[in-house]
């Protein structure tokens, strides 16, 4: 493979990443831009290539073909001097049921030939307390519940001070309080300068969470920017409710929009236009510019609002399918 020319503020960058497995196509010529000190949510509906996409950034799977570049550099060719720099959740690790979650990390961490063992007890407890096991840090961990062993799993990738974390659904199966202390976690993580990386298949989580995000839908990334740009995907929609709709029509065509008129039985008609941006934040026709030009012209406003699609909507309207769907 082609190395990627690695861009200096990305902290992972993919070219045409794709995977097969036999005719089936799992990952579609992704190109991924992870900028350094973002929290990235991976989002997508399960069985839709988020795993086998980190699983491949992670040098853990080959590629079909593309390029990767992670902190960088070149993977999965620099694979030895990337891997001690990240942390990661993918799938759970697999504890021994019976030893205690400080015995497991200690493990780990022997197995890991860049960890220091003489500051290994230190560094174990810290990432305990770090996760708020420090009270189970002595309980076997058949005896953890899911969330539990999750958390040991987020433990486990945060042993050594890592620029960039990947965790894969790490809320998976948390109750809701569980899923509240990782996602506190993440956000205290990102304000000491970490990159976290984090898959997910509910957008809820990843509009809390993140300051941006990707969108896959089928093994394609359909979106992928700020969640303020996300946002902004859509169409926002000024609707208006007036006895006067075709002077409204007028006015709102006068002024560049393409304005619509649905009749509603025994109600004054709605009237509708699509709103155009010069930036992503700033919409071309204001509001009150709208209501004052309307008012001028005598047209009688019953009702008057900005609609701006959710997330949610703008998502389901890209993948063609909800985020909690489990396929
Ligand atoms: N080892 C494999 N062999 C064959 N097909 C696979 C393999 N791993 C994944 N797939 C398929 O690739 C597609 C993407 O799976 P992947 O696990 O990457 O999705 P995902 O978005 O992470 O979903 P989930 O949240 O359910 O893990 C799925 O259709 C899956 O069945």
């Amino acid at each position: 493979m082609t190395p990627v020319t690695p861009a200096l503020d990305l902290a992972i960058e993919s070219r045409g990443l794709t995977k097969r497995f036999g005719e089936q196509i799992a990952v579609n010529a992704i190109d991924l831009a992870v900028p350094r000190g973002s929290v990235f949510g991976f989002l997508g509906p399960n069985g839709s290539g988020k795993t086998t996409s980190i699983r491949m950034l992670l040098g853990l799977t080959q590629a079909t073909s593309g390029q990767i570049s992670v902190l960088g550099q070149d993977m999965p060719s620099r694979l030895h001097e990337v891997l001690p720099r990240v942390g990661a959740l993918v799938e759970g690790p697999a504890f021994y049921p019976f030893l205690s979650g400080a015995a497991n990390l200690r493990r780990f961490d022997t197995a890991d030939r860049h960890a220091p063992s003489r500051t290994r007890r230190v560094r174990v407890d810290e990432a305990l307390h770090r996760v708020g096991l420090t009270h189970a840090a002595g309980k076997k961990v058949h005896a953890y519940s899911l969330g539990m062993k999750q958390r040991l799993g987020i433990a486990n990738a945060l042993l050594q001070p890592r620029e960039l974390l990947m965790l894969d659904e790490p809320t998976n199966g948390l109750d809701p309080q569980g899923t509240r202390e990782v996602r506190s976690l993440v956000r205290s993580l990102a304000a000491e300068g970490t990159t976290v990386f984090v898959s997910s298949h509910l957008l809820a989580e990843v509009e809390q969470m993140c300051t941006h995000a990707a969108v896959m839908s089928a093994g394609t990334l359909v979106a992928q920017g700020t969640l303020a740009d996300l946002r902004h995907v859509g169409e926002t929609l000024v609707r208006l409710r007036t006895p006067d709709a075709a002077a409204a029509q007028g006015v709102l065509s006068r002024l560049g929009l393409v304005p619509r008129r649905t009749d509603v039985p025994d109600e004054d008609p709605w009237v509708m236009a699509p709103l155009e941006r010069d930036t992503v934040e700033n919409l071309i026709n204001e509001p009150e510019s709208l209501v004052s030009a309307l008012v001028a012209a005598g047209v009688r406003i019953r009702a008057f609002s900005i609609e701006e699609p959710s997330l949610e909507e703008r998502f389901v309207a890209l993948t063609g399918e909800g985020f909690d769907v489990v396929q």
